[in-house]
């Protein structure tokens, strides 16, 4: 069992790094950790940094997942080939590029690049958004998946994930006591789906629609509350066409022997109890 601790960090490639510095400050409200010529490290909560856009291919994307101890990762290299995935140990400037000590990277059943990071960076001190955004911390991600149920028996029997909840077939998973962590939507091939960031309140939801919308980023889905996690949220399309999403009030699950998952439809109801209709193509 390869034990997930926390989602510590995405990689996105661009085309664009100017357009994706902008948006990632004056729009979704990261900090710059470090700019270099074809590269950009932002934070968005304590971590020396949680979003990473290297010059490139825009698929070029990956989603980093702490484990606590080092042998896990030669542990979890074993038990990966043995399923007949690749696996490849980070270099040393590739885990500099990182700000972790070491890193094993494979690919999910679908295809999606994924990594497990030991001993991820934090710091230096508080982040400071570029604007007043509301962020709290970098919190889940949503993956395509070319099939959601075998992809569910990798993360849930490969790996430590929980389902908290599903929508038609496609689980929300938790690694922690948050909610979900990793989301699997159905989808003809791999990527990441969406890149969540929660924030401290509803009225920052709110804020955040309204700016939003006065400087013309496409809102793609809400404002609205997700009947499974009981987050408020909205989704709003960056460069390349990534989706974000802000959301607040994301469920904790505390107590794993009473929690049951629950079923919704995958239908606008299981997306948004308040009404909104996603414009979100893995979503429809
Ligand atoms: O509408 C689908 C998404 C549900 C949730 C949630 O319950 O919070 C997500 O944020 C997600 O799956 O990413
Ligand atoms: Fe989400």
């Amino acid at each position: 069992m390869i034990a997930l601790y926390d989602v510590c960090y995405v990689r996105l490639g661009t085309r664009d790094l100017d357009t994706a510095a902008r948006f990632a400050t004056e729009v979704l409200g990261l900090e710059v950790a470090e700019r270099g010529r074809q590269s950009l490290h932002l934070r968005s909560d304590a971590r020396a940094h949680t979003l990473f856009y290297g010059e490139g291919d825009p698929a070029a994307q990956a989603v980093g997942f702490e484990v606590r101890r080092q042998e896990e990762l030669d542990a979890a290299g074993t038990v990966l080939e043995a399923l007949g995935h690749a696996v490849r140990r980070g270099t040393g400037a590739e885990c500099a590029e990182r700000r972790v000590r070491d890193f094993l990277a494979f690919r999910d059943p679908s295809g999606n690049a994924i990594e497990l990071a030991w001993r991820p960076e934090q710091g230096p001190g508080h982040y400071r958004g570029s604007r007043d955004a509301g962020i709290t911390a970098f919190s889940h991600v949503g993956l395509c998946s070319t099939d959601p149920a075998r992809d569910e028996h990798f993360w849930t029997e490969v790996c430590n994930a929980r389902v908290s909840d599903r929508i038609g077939n496609a689980p929300l998973l938790r690694i922690g006591q948050v909610h979900h962590a990793i989301a699997l939507f159905p989808s003809p091939r791999p990527g990441i789906q969406h890149v969540n960031h929660q924030v401290e309140s509803g009225d920052d939801v709110m804020r955040s629609f309204y700016l939003l919308r006065e400087r013309g980023i496409p809102v793609v889905f809400g404002p609205g509350r997700h009947p499974s996690s009981s987050a408020r949220f909205l989704y709003f399309e960056g460069p390349d066409g990534m989706v974000f999403e802000y959301s607040c009030g994301v469920r904790l699950i505390a107590d794993e022997l009473l929690y049951r998952e629950r079923q919704f439809p995958f239908a606008n109801s299981g997306f948004c109890q308040w009404g909104a209709a996603p414009r979100i193509r893995e979503f429809q």
